[in-house]
């Protein structure tokens, strides 16, 4: 029997960002099957989150074309529903959760706002979402009704994968979701995510400088530098067998355990 072939959820084609004379991106294209996980490794600069901005239409492509879910999304929405609809389809979830949520809104009530933007949830089916979400990500009713500043980085981190998949989202988008935690809690946050993948079935795009990370996570890698994609394959294979010199590289200055990032990388995401 021929092998089925899934249209991809996510299709990036000759993506392009420029500001000013810098060209940020060059020219990418990646397909994301459904319920795929591709991570895009490079150094800082390499223009990984400036693409996944584009995705999520928080810079607009200077060229290229990106279509999510059966429908295009490279220029900006034209109306508040169609704005609502893509957040539906794509979320994302950046390094640093503590910035982006609200310190005077407990997760349970962050999570129920999104629930009732993108979904048609009574009240009470509201509230029983809520403790699913939080049962999905391993957070107890007493972390939800906490404020954020009582949290651990970790558990700040499920709050904001929560509250991303509460919208329901097709494609999940993790940029650098892992690097400020400590390799235990890391490890922890990745199981939970891989366990999400499982039983929703949501693809992920995982943004990472970290190639041990990317190995616990990913199915495909696409290597950027300078903007361009260098290398691209299965994950094991562009880990263990690497084509290209700068993947080379990369995989020479892996981070050993207990790395942390520096203030500078912390406080530029
Ligand atoms: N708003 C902007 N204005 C001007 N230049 C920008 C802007 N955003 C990104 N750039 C530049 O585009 C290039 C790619 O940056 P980008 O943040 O996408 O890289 P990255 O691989 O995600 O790095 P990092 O992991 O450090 O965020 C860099 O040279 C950056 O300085």
């Amino acid at each position: 029997m021929a092998e089925q072939i899934k249209e991809p959820i996510l299709e990036l084609a000759g993506l392009r960002k420029t500001f000013g004379e810098a060209v940020a991106v060059d020219d990418v294209s990646l397909t994301l099957p459904p319920a795929g996980a591709v991570a895009i490794v490079g150094e800082s600069g390499s223009g990984k989150t400036t693409v996944a901005r584009m995705i999520v239409g928080l810079e607009r492509p200077t060229a290229g074309r990106i279509t999510a879910c059966g429908r295009d999304r490279s220029a900006p929405p034209r109306s508040a529903r169609e704005r609502r609809r893509r957040g539906g389809e794509v979320q994302i979830v950046f390094q640093d959760p503590y910035s982006s949520l609200d310190p005077r809104q407990s997760p349970g009530a962050a999570v129920e706002e999104i629930l009732r933007l993108h979904t048609s949830l009574s009240a009470p089916r509201r509230r029983e979402r809520v403790a699913e979400l939080a049962d999905l990500v391993g957070l107890s009713d007493r972390h939800m009704a906490a404020l954020p500043s009582a949290l651990s980085g970790g558990q700040r981190q499920r709050v904001a994968i929560a509250r991303a998949l509460a919208a329901e989202p097709r494609i999940l988008i993790l940029d650098e979701s892992v690097a400020a935690l400590d390799v235990s809690i890391q490890a922890q946050v990745l199981n939970v995510l891989a366990d999400v993948r499982e039983r929703t079935g949501v693809a992920y795009l995982f943004i990472s400088h970290d190639l041990a990370v990317v190995r616990q996570i990913a199915d495909d890698i696409v290597v950027m530098r300078h903007g361009s994609i260098v290398e691209r394959g299965p994950a094991a294979r562009v880990l263990d067998e690497p084509g290209h010199p700068y993947t080379r590289l990369l995989r020479a200055s892996v981070p050993r355990p207990g790395w942390r990032p520096t203030r500078k990388e912390q406080e530029k995401a």
